[in-house]
């Protein structure tokens, strides 16, 4: 398993240690270091010396996009022999998080548990619930270096015996987690530590970063490339006194863009759309931590078992895992495994599953409750369907819908394994079928298909699939599938009324962009807190020059840089009034029926009717939907659509007019979302609606061929009343 960040607690980053830096420049300098830290480090370390280790020359961390070193010196490494990596599956572990997450799981086990076992565990499971809703507050992060251990799982568990005699279990393999820890510490102070060197020696010159172009047709020297992404990152933040006097602002960022595409491997057009999310220099942290793994992270199943139980179970196989976070009572991180964790019993009696972190989030934010009516609108493979109705612990019901069948399948699979038997699986186009089929639910979870750039350490193919034209193809579908998930709400519904919108995307225009087309489309939403607490930061008010609500600040943002967990958007919605009755007839939604309500009474709460115009930064109000992310409207859309497709074709050389005139399917009718398989992919081209760029001009008469074919059916339901009537 690789160190690093795979090794990092997630969470909020800690502040940096500037102890470190001078303690490394002592150690360079030959001075003893005498900090209480460093003696404590030194007394683990004899103590650890009868531990068989190899004292090994590793060679210089490598980027694993392309090999290249990323500091010069070479590290001593006391690397202990026993030591294992995380092993997912027989195969591969990023191919087990990929199968999880986002693959297909046909062949999953159901489960061993018997039903009576699973309905006693259950009441068990109830009890222990309990305990942890009491007991969270006394999480210690075991970070702290006060005895670590024996907190580790305070928040669900008292201290006891067992908890003595499981931390003496385990207690090799955390001394060589702390230590491998140390390390990927000390490395990192020793990356800063040249970096600041570095800063300083540039300094006081004004470097030229212009100077060193590559040779045409020699390949770049990777290491100077680094180089110069620093140097030039490090020029940005202070271009006054490091800029060249005959240079601009946007000759470095054109320089620093054109060099992370060749060192990263990112099509200029994604690089350049990442790199305007953050300052430079945050910039350079976002496409670095895109290099490395996040860590590997499981899910206890509350219906099987509990958290202290599976994880007793897993270090008696040779895991080393401890609570991944204060933020989670049911998250485990691994950092060792002996064992391929998709195959132990325990995996295969569902007591566990593999989920990112960040994958948690957005069902802690809807929050469902037992006996509610809950829909997952886009649910395969269902780490977050089963998390629901775990949470539900079984109770009233969950529609757990997908428009891709191969990976329904898998959907069905994982429901069988953890035990789920309050969910009702469908195979629908969510835009078209909710809330025409079912409505009305009390809480609905939106975890839309998305480009995937939060995800990018799992699918570095994202650095490449991902045009203009998907920019603007999968925001439009994000929009529908999310009016259809508003109108599926019951507003008057005594429990709930939420909506939870997430993708594992960081760009605006997937995300707040989204959510800010929806409010001026249904004035009966109103953001609100996720309740995530300041884990993730806060969404963007304003994105180039473009303004989104005040409110957008209540939704989270999660980035693999600053949490160390996948790039991840939640918004959580609250619907007030029943959906309007006249509707703009530029979304799908507005043309099905409304959602099925239990009562009649509108909503009062006028703070849900946010009027205040939409402004640019320059004051002007914007008079088209969504800023320069509109004006969305579907046949606007279906136009900006075809403009890129024509210019992609033009780039890669081929005339728009000869091919496009041609009958071809269209990118756009399968929503490829970046963490399907190619198969599931094809599948879910079957499955999705018309393209959309068809669309704007034949929907209209799908539409009324639908109300057409509605009619005549209605027409001879009729004929048939009449009959019997007589
Ligand atoms: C981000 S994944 C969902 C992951 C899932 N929520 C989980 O936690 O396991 C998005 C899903 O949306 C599905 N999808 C794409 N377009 C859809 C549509 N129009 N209606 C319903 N589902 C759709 C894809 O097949 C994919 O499984």
């Amino acid at each position: 398993m690789g160190k690093g960040r795979r090794m990092k607690k997630q969470g909020p980053p800690a502040p940096l240690d500037e102890s470190k830096i001078s303690m490394l420049k002592k150690r360079k300098a030959g001075e003893p270091d005498n900090t209480p830290k460093a003696i404590a480090a030194k007394k683990r370390r004899r103590s650890d010396a009868d531990e068989e280790t190899t004292t090994k020359k590793v060679a210089p961390k490598k980027s694993k996009a392309n090999g290249i070193p990323n500091g010069s010196t070479k590290v001593e490494k006391k690397v202990s022999e026993k030591k294992k990596p995380v092993p997912m599956d027989s195969d591969s572990e990023d191919e087990e998080m990929e199968d999880d997450e986002f693959g297909d799981l046909d062949g999953v086990s159901d489960g061993s548990l018997d039903s009576n076992e699973g309905v006693e565990r259950l009441s068990d499971l109830e009890d222990d619930d309990d305990e942890l809703e009491d007991d969270n507050d006394s999480v210690i992060d075991s970070d702290e270096d006060d005895h670590p251990r024996d907190a580790m799982f305070s928040d669900d568990e008292d201290l006891s015996d067992a908890e003595e005699k499981l931390t003496a279990a385990n207690i090799e393999g955390l001394s060589r987690k702390l230590d491998a820890e140390r390390q990927a510490e000390e490395e990192e102070a020793e990356q800063e530590l040249q970096e600041a060197a570095m800063q300083t020696n540039i300094a006081g010159d004004r470097p030229d970063v212009f100077g060193n172009e590559t040779q045409p047709g020699l390949a770049p020297d990777l290491q100077l490339l680094r180089q110069r992404i620093t140097d030039t990152i490090r020029i940005l933040g202070d271009l006054k006194s490091l800029g060249q006097p005959d240079k601009s602002r946007a000759d470095y960022v054109d320089l620093v863009l054109n060099d992370i595409c060749t060192y990263y491997g990112y099509t200029r057009y994604l690089a350049e759309k990442l790199f305007n999310l953050f300052t430079p220099m945050e910039a350079f942290a976002f496409f670095e931590a895109n290099e490395t793994p996040r860590p590997v992270v499981i899910r206890t199943n509350t219906l099987r078992t509990n958290r202290r139980s599976l994880a007793q179970a897993l270090i008696n196989r040779g895991v080393v895992l401890e609570p991944v976070g204060k933020w989670s009572k049911v998250g485990l991180q691994v950092f060792e495994s002996a064992v391929p964790l998709g195959a132990t019993p325990e995996y295969l009696a569902g007591h566990y599953i593999l989920q990112a972190a960040s994958s948690f989030l957005p069902v802690m934010a809807l929050a469902p409750q037992p006996n509610e009516r809950v829909l997952d609108m886009a649910a395969a493979p269902g780490g977050k369907t089963t998390y629901m109705s775990a949470l539900m612990r079984n109770t009233g019901c969950v529609i757990a819908n997908d428009a891709s069948k191969p990976r329904a399948k898998g959907l069905i699979g994982n429901i069988h394994r953890l035990g789920c038997k309050n969910t009702i699986v469908t195979n629908m186009d969510a835009r078209t079928a909710f809330p025409k089929a079912l409505g009305g639910f009390d809480r609905v979870l939106l975890d839309a298909p998305c480009t995937g750039t939060g995800v990018i350490s799992k699918d570095a193919g994202v650095k490449t699939s991902k045009d203009e034209r998907d920019f603007l193809a999968i925001p439009h579908m994000q929009r529908q599938l999310l009016l259809a998930a508003i109108d599926s709400v019951d507003h008057s519904s005594k429990t709930g009324g939420y909506i939870v919108y997430s993708t594992c995307s960081v760009t605006v225009e997937e995300n707040e962009a989204v959510v800010q087309y929806i409010l001026r489309k249904r004035p009966n939403v109103k953001i609100v807190d996720t309740g995530l607490g300041d884990f993730g930061s806060p969404g963007f008010t304003s994105y180039m020059g473009k303004k989104f609500d005040a409110k957008m600040t209540m939704t989270r943002r999660y980035f693999p840089h600053r949490e160390n967990v996948d790039g991840f958007y939640v918004c959580k919605l609250k619907k007030t009034g029943p959906t309007p009755a006249t509707q703009p007839t530029d979304d799908t939604s507005a043309k099905q029926p409304r959602a099925r309500s239990n009562s009649k009474t509108e909503s009062t709460d006028d703070e849900s009717y946010d009027k205040t115009p939409i402004v640019d930064e320059d004051g002007s109000t914007q008079d088209h939907e969504g800023g320069s992310f509109g004006p969305f409207e579907e046949t606007e859309d279906a136009d900006r659509i075809d403009r890129a497709e024509r210019n992609r074709l033009r780039r890669k050389g081929l005339n728009p007019k000869g091919v496009l005139n041609k009958p071809k399917k269209s990118k756009v009718e399968a929503p490829k979302e970046s963490k399907s398989t190619e198969s599931e992919a094809k599948e879910a081209k079957k499955e999705a609606k018309p393209e959309i760029a068809k669309k704007s001009s034949n929907e209209s008469k799908g539409e009324k061929k639908t109300v057409t074919k509605g009619e005549k059916k209605e027409k001879k339901e009729k004929k048939l009343a009449k009959k019997t009537a007589k």
